[in-house]
């Protein structure tokens, strides 16, 4: 495989983390210890724990978790003799607090998340982070939704508070293999450290846009394994490792090991199997953030509407992460206009 990077592939399982929005935020002690020493054992390089909306996410407004997420960041360090834990936080829902709470149990990188045109409040944490001695890679949300000058200028405040790399995260499963080649390429040519992506699987694209983000340069490379990652999931672990074998990159994964992971310990473990439901495809095509999809599920059943026309509305309202109460409000008025009909 041609690649615009000599450095490594490391790869960040997120099915801990961005899985937490499919599980509820219900994941046991019991359940991290098992696929974190799994993780480990088949040679992952970062595994991130956290509230499905990072750190402090455990709210009202975004579910409460039902193990606090210390103690499953606890849990995943105890259980790694070589893989890093990771923790992701957005600014204003984690805080400074609970970034010290999880370095000092042994995280040791943290992915500091904005909307794609607010890296500036990414500034306090990616300093902290870095004085504190941990890794800061900067997560830019939403990445479809923003121009590609814009994002460049974003990824640069990132660089310049000290991340150690930026991620194109295409939240809303919405990009396209040549819209994600425009986005790495244009950041490959404006920064000086490494480039990430993150993707969902909304559309049916994570592993090809995968590959489209290696070949242009991309190093920090997310996936969950099942696809256990909001809306259809991620780029799925097992299976970009088996593409990247057939493409000879070796990352130093045991292929086997992430597939019996997937089959013995992930899967029992889903709520209902992770597939491209009409839910999720509407997210990707209507550019809508993955982690809306349960909570514009739980809005339609109560207002006796269909979860669809609430994700479009939203996506109308382009709405960003943090804005779940506004899923509500869509649904009460959705629900008025149709009784008045
Ligand atoms: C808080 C979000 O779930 C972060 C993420 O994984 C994404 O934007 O995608
Ligand atoms: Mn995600």
């Amino acid at each position: 495989m041609k690649r615009n990077s000599d450095k490594p592939i490391k790869l960040t399982e997120v099915c801990l983390r961005d899985g937490s929005h499919v599980m509820k935020h219900q994941f046991t002690a019991e359940q991290v210890w098992k696929v974190a020493k799994a993780l480990d054992e088949a040679g992952m390089h970062y595994i991130e724990v956290s509230h499905g909306d990072g750190l402090g996410g455990s709210t009202l407004q975004y579910g409460r978790s039902l193990v606090d997420e210390m103690k499953l960041i606890e849990t995943a360090v105890e259980a790694c003799k070589l893989s890093t834990v990771a923790v992701l936080l957005i600014p204003g829902i984690g805080t400074v607090h609970e970034l010290k709470k999880a370095r000092d149990l042994g995280a040791g990188l943290v992915r500091v998340a904005t909307h794609v045109t607010e890296a500036d409040i990414s500034a306090q944490h990616i300093h902290l982070a870095r004085e504190l001695g941990m890794e800061a890679f900067g997560f830019l949300m939403m990445a479809h939704s923003a121009p590609v000058d814009k994002l460049v200028e974003q990824a640069r405040l990132m660089e310049s508070y000290g991340a150690q790399a930026v991620y194109v995260t295409d939240s809303a499963g919405a990009l396209l293999p040549h819209e994600v080649r425009e986005r790495i390429s244009a950041l490959r040519q404006s920064l000086d450290i490494e480039i990430g992506f993150h993707a969902h699987n909304n559309l049916s694209v994570a592993v090809a846009n995968t590959l489209v983000a290696i070949e242009e340069g991309a190093t920090r490379i997310d996936g969950s394994v099942r696809c256990l990652g909001a809306g259809a999931g991620n780029t799925q672990t097992e299976v970009l490792l088996a593409v990247l074998d057939r493409l000879g990159l070796d990352v130093g994964i045991d292929l086997y090991k992430m597939q019996d992971l997937a089959e013995e310990i992930v899967a029992p473990m889903l709520p209902r199997p992770q597939e491209i439901s009409k839910g999720s495809l509407v997210m990707g095509h209507a550019g809508v953030y993955s982690s809306f999809l349960l909570h514009a599920e739980r809005a339609a059943a109560r207002f006796g509407l269909d979860s669809r026309n609430i994700l479009v509305e939203i996506g109308k309202r382009k709405a960003v992460g943090g804005q779940e109460d506004m899923i509500l409000d869509v649904a009460a008025e959705l629900a008025k206009t149709k009784q008045e009909v």
